[in-house]
């Protein structure tokens, strides 16, 4: 194992040895239904990355709920549940939402006892309106576009225990925050909150989103990579998604494919590569755990930060 100042360097094969000791026992089959339907991550990555994280997440799980409780006795306030919250952030399109919905799916298969919630910040996008009006429909993922207050307010909510927490609704579809829609928490037990900009820390903020954060992840590659992910992902978009109607894109689907891939190009350089670039990968080193892909999504390295 590699060391750096701040973080444990583990290669692939030092991470999957940790499942030598690891309580959670598998057969083929069973990892099989640890992931979602249509789940791209390959079996082997489930078993080699995913199992000992899980392990090590229980770890932290049974830690934070020990000082919760020992905490709440010594100062005799009555017991409240409070969530352990985990964030998921890096690129678009480096595969965060891929990695939030199969920890979801494991931590609740794991432990059934668990309720297990997400939610992406893109909910706490502006409306397109609002955007637009600041003129900022070309900054949408840059830190200004967010309703920062709102997402604060959502996390303080969740993490005193309130019963239900309303949290507004992105959709891709209409690329668009969905009016009047909202998805509603109830006191998950664990909560992932995946999203570009979960571990920024905006400038005279008195608390940043991680305060909220019991373990954070952040997913990394090659920007040249996570260009040819977006890329194939909009490929694939443009046969299916794109070509409904009431989808933002339609009439990209409609047009010439030369175009709508100039078009993709174009987000990729001026939008999402350079939020990367200015506000994303500066957030990497503050992660728990940085989990590094390279071809393929392969998962080839794991750092673990040592305090
Ligand atoms: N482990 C994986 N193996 C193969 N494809 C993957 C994997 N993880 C993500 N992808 C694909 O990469 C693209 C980006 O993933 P996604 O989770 O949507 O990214 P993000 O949420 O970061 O924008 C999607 O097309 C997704 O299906
Ligand atoms: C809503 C997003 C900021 C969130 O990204 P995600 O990681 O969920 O893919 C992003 O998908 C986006 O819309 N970026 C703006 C440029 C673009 O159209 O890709």
């Amino acid at each position: 194992m590699n060391m750096s100042r701040t973080h444990h360097i583990f290669k692939r094969e030092d991470w999957n040895a940790l499942n030598d000791h690891t309580n959670i026992s598998m057969t083929s089959e069973e990892l099989q239904t640890l992931r979602g339907l249509n789940d791209p991550t390959s079996l082997e990555d489930v078993k080699e990355v995913y199992v000992p994280l899980i392990q090590l997440l229980d770890i932290f799980i049974k830690e934070y709920e020990r000082l919760q409780s020992n905490k709440d006795l010594y100062l005799e306030i009555p017991s409240i549940e409070r969530p352990f919250v985990i964030g998921v952030a890096g690129s678009v399109a480096v595969g965060k939402s891929t990695i939030a919905r199969l920890l979801a799916n494991m931590l609740s298969q794991v432990f059934p006892d668990q309720e297990v919630d997400m939610i992406t910040t893109d909910g706490f996008l502006y409306p397109n309106k609002e955007l637009k009006k600041k003129g900022l429909m070309n900054r949408k993922g840059f830190p200004e576009s967010y309703d920062m207050k709102e997402l604060m307010s959502f996390l303080g909510k969740i993490k005193t225990g309130e019963t239900e927490v309303p949290s507004p609704v992105y959709s891709h579809e209409i690329y668009d925050i969905v009016e009047g829609e909202q998805y509603i928490l109830h006191q998950p037990d664990i909560l992932i909150v995946e999203g570009i900009n979960v571990l920024q820390s905006p400038l005279n903020e008195q608390i940043y989103i991680s305060d909220y954060f019991d373990f954070s992840i952040y997913v990394d590659a090659e920007p040249e990579l996570i260009k040819k992910w977006y890329l194939e992902r909009f490929g694939m978009l443009l046969d299916t998604a794109f070509t409904k109607p009431q989808n933002y894109y339609y009439q990209l689907a409609q047009g010439d494919r030369e175009d709508a891939f100039a078009y993709a190009h174009n987000i990729w350089k001026e939008i999402n590569f350079k939020n990367l670039k200015e506000y994303i990968m500066p957030t990497r080193k503050r992660a728990d755990l940085i989990i590094h892909k390279t071809h393929g999504h392969l998962i080839d390295q794991l750092c673990l930060k040592k305090y």
